[in-house]
Order: C-alpha cells, then sequence, then structure tokens
C-alpha cells in the first residue's frame, strides 16, 4: 500500500479516478455495505448511483424539502433535550438525524418499534477497517449481524410498497419505479443496499461532525461570540420566532460556514480514503504499480503547518474571504474529484440549521466524554452536555 500524505498526489488520485485509479475499499466493508454497494461501482454505473442519490440530496430537493424537515426536527430535538438534566450530544443526534431521513427515504417511524433499526448501525465505526473474521465477539461479526436486520427491514418495507401503487412519493418509490423500467442498471438489491449506504452515511458523519463543532466551541468563546453574533442577527431580522430557517439566510451565513469548514478541517471524519492502481503510473518520480493500494490522507494536509498555520487551533477565520464551498488539495473533508461527497452540502445544512437553533436559542455547559480515533473518529463515552434555554 502506497501512503500518500502530498497534496497534489492526493489531487491527481481523485481527478484519474476511473483512469489511472478506482475506488477500493476493504474486504470487511465490502461485505458490511453489500458487494453491490456504490463504494463497489465504478465508471456509467457509479454515476448512475450518484445521480439516484440526488433525488435525496440535490439543491434543489434541500431547498424544497430537507430544509424544512431538518429545521423542525432539530428545534423538537434541542427543546425535549433541555428538559433533560443531561444529554449525551453525539447519541442524541445520530437518533434525530436517523429518524428524520429514514421518515424521508423510506416512510420508517422508528417509535413503532422496540428493535431499532437504528442501533444495527452502532458497531460500525469499529467494523469497517477491521479483520473479516467472522466470529461472535467481534467487530466484524457485530457489524454483520447489524447489517442482516437491517437489511431484512429495507427489503420487508420495499415487499409492502410492492403491493400498493407508488404512493408515498419518497425515495423508495422512485427507487422502485427505477427498479421496474425495463432497460434500469438497478435491480432491487443494488436499490435495498443503496437505501443501507444513505442511512449510514447521512447519520454516523452528520452527528460526528455536530458533536465535535460543538465540543470545539466550548473551548472556545471568542468564536462562539462571533457565530451567536452572526445567527441572532439573522433571527432577528427575520421576526417570528418559530418560523425556520430560510434559504437566503442559510446561504447568509457567513461566519457559520467559516466554522463548519474549520470543524471538519479539524476532526478529520473521514481521515483516509483507499483507491487501487488501475494501471502502471509515475507520479513525481515514484511508480505507482498496477494493482497496488493507495491511501490518501487528508487528515495529514488538514493538520499541516504549511497550510494550516498553528493547525491543532481551532480557529474559524483562518477561513475569511477563502472559498468555503468547493473542497481544494489542501481542504478534501468531503474528499474529491467523482467522489467527492454526494452529502456534502446536505451534511452542511444541518450543521448549520443545528448550530442556528443551538446558539440563538440555548446555553449549554459541558459534563463529560471525549472522542478518540480508530483511525475513524469515535466517541467511546459520548460526549454530555447540560443544555439550558436562555432567558
Ligand atoms: C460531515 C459529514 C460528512 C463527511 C465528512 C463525509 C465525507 C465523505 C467523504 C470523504 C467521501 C469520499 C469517499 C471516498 O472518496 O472514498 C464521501 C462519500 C460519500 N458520502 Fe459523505 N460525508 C458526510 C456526509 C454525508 C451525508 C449526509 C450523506 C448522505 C446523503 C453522504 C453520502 C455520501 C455518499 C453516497 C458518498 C459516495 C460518493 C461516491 O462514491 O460517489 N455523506 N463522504
Amino acid at each position: 500500500m502506497i501512503v500518500s500524505i502530498d497534496p497534489e498526489i492526493n489531487n491527481y488520485v481523485f481527478q484519474q479516478e476511473g483512469k489511472l485509479f478506482q475506488c477500493w475499499y476493504t474486504e470487511s466493508s465490502s461485505k458490511f455495505l453489500g458487494q453491490q454497494n456504490m463504494m463497489n461501482h465504478q465508471g456509467i454505473s457509479h454515476k448512475y448511483f450518484r445521480n439516484l442519490t440526488l433525488n435525496l440530496a440535490s439543491p434543489e430537493k434541500l431547498k424544497e424539502n430537507m430544509l424544512h424537515i431538518t429545521d423542525k426536527a432539530t428545534q423538537d430535538g434541542l427543546r425535549s433535550w433541555a428538559l433533560l438534566p443531561s444529554v449525551d450530544l453525539k447519541q442524541a443526534t445520530a437518533d434525530m438525524i436517523f429518524e428524520y431521513v429514514a421518515k424521508e427515504i423510506m416512510g420508517y417511524d422508528g417509535s413503532l418499534t422496540s428493535n431499532k433499526l437504528r442501533d444495527c448501525y452502532g458497531d460500525f465505526m469499529r467494523g469497517f477497517v477491521s479483520f473479516p473474521l467472522n466470529i461472535p465477539g467481534t467487530a466484524f461479526h457485530a457489524c454483520l449481524e447489524g447489517r442482516k436486520y437491517a437489511i431484512k427491514v429495507i427489503k420487508d418495507i420495499f415487499n409492502v410498497r410492492k403491493l400498493s401503487k407508488p404512493q408515498h412519493h419518497d425515495f423508495v418509490d422512485f427507487l422502485l419505479e427505477e427498479v421496474g423500467k425495463g432497460d434500469s442498471l438497478l435491480n432491487e438489491d443494488m436499490a435495498v443496499d443503496l437505501v443501507f449506504l444513505l442511512l449510514l452515511a447521512s447519520h454516523e458523519t452528520v452527528s460526528s461532525a455536530i458533536t465535535m463543532a460543538i465540543n470545539f466551541l466550548t473551548d472556545n468563546p471568542s468564536a462562539l461570540e462571533e457565530l451567536t453574533k452572526e445567527n441572532e442577527a439573522i433571527a432577528r431580522n427575520r421576526g417570528s420566532e418559530c418560523s425556520g430557517i430560510t434559504w437566503n439566510e442559510y446561504k447568509s451565513m457567513t461566519f457559520t460556514h467559516m466554522t463548519i469548514n474549520e470543524t471538519v478541517r479539524l476532526a478529520n471524519i473521514a481521515p483516509v480514503l483507499f483507491r487501487k492502481v488501475i494501471k502502471d503510473v509515475e507520479i513525481k518520480g515514484y511508480t505507482f504499480p498496477a494493482g497496488w493500494q493507495v491511501m490518501v490522507c487528508p487528515a495529514a494536509i488538514h493538520l499541516d503547518p504549511l497550510r494550516y498555520p498553528d493547525p491543532l487551533s481551532f480557529n474559524p477565520w483562518r477561513w475569511e474571504g477563502k472559498e468555503l464551498h468547493v473542497g481544494s488539495k489542501n481542504f478534501m473533508a468531503f474528499g474529491g474529484g467523482a467522489r467527492l461527497c454526494a452529502g456534502a452540502d446536505f451534511a452542511k445544512l444541518q450543521m448549520a440549521t443545528f448550530l442556528h437553533h443551538l446558539v440563538t436559542k440555548y446555553r449549554w455547559k459541558k459534563i463529560g466524554g471525549d472522542f478518540s480515533r480508530l483511525p475513524g473518529l469515535i466517541f467511546p463515552n459520548g460526549l454530555h452536555i447540560q443544555l439550558m434555554e436562555k432567558q
């Protein structure tokens, strides 16, 4: 395996997706996400999968639909957590996001069942880069057991839907219509795997990002003050206290977006990304032999003092005047090239919505918990805060 901590090489690898390099992940992740999952598709079929995901997370969908859903769920969530003595932010945000995304994708209501679908994803971070030894007690086994139950729940929903006419107008209806087309590249098993992947990708990452943002802001009062100032001004101009964030307001949140970029730079939720070399290629005097794996390490660039002075300090102002919405060779928190995160805009929308309602209506105190890396970011004991309504 070639480990790359060079921004030009990382960028080149991503730009040559499908030509000289292709997405490659561990056997354990393929078994967990399904052999037919989107990450294992290349070329035209990969493009086709990306287009399918746009039905959920395109800018138009976010504007028309997800902004309102995210906003309402966030306001409700925060209100209920403020009634508790403390809340594990990682767990609570993951539950909240899972609930509204699962409802949006397939009309799933977790409150109606005692066996929670969301719990099936619990061991993922430990099992994703694990030795693929399927015996009880291993992280890999726990992941496979979770997958088995989750796939059954998703398939049951597909089966019920097939008996009725499309009437929910949600993502599953859309996928079933696609499967039914004579010349479709999509079969039902692929559609089930796509739903499984999107449920995972949407709640695990964003809950970590929100939790890290709060963790960083707790320790950086001046950044919190600036963020609060921006968001209070937006809320004041809105007038009605209960109405949600509008698209224009969301787009105007400059310091909030600087905070989001700084959070994902420092949090390194996906610290390494994997590719396989398709053809021998010479880069910067090194030969990358066909068949070898490349581990691209965005985290090494994000923490490089030459590119980010004082790299371990949380400093949203370092993004002042910089491009905030597009990645670059020095900023790959959402990957790059043809595989750039399909949910990056959705992730930012959720983070901005959360930060807006949190800082305008609440104060909080950190009670305990911390994070560590496997190398993926985990919160072994959660991150507990006490949330209090502002007077
Ligand atoms: C802070 C939150 C998030 C982070 C840091 C993140 C990060 C990433 C990264 C680094 C990749 C590239 C993987 C690679 O190149 O091998 C990726 C891909 C992907 N992400 Fe995200 N992600 C986030 C949120 C989301 C959300 C909310 C969704 C749900 C819609 C999502 C769906 C996807 C999908 C479907 C891909 C595969 C794209 C492809 O292969 O073309 N992500 N993400």
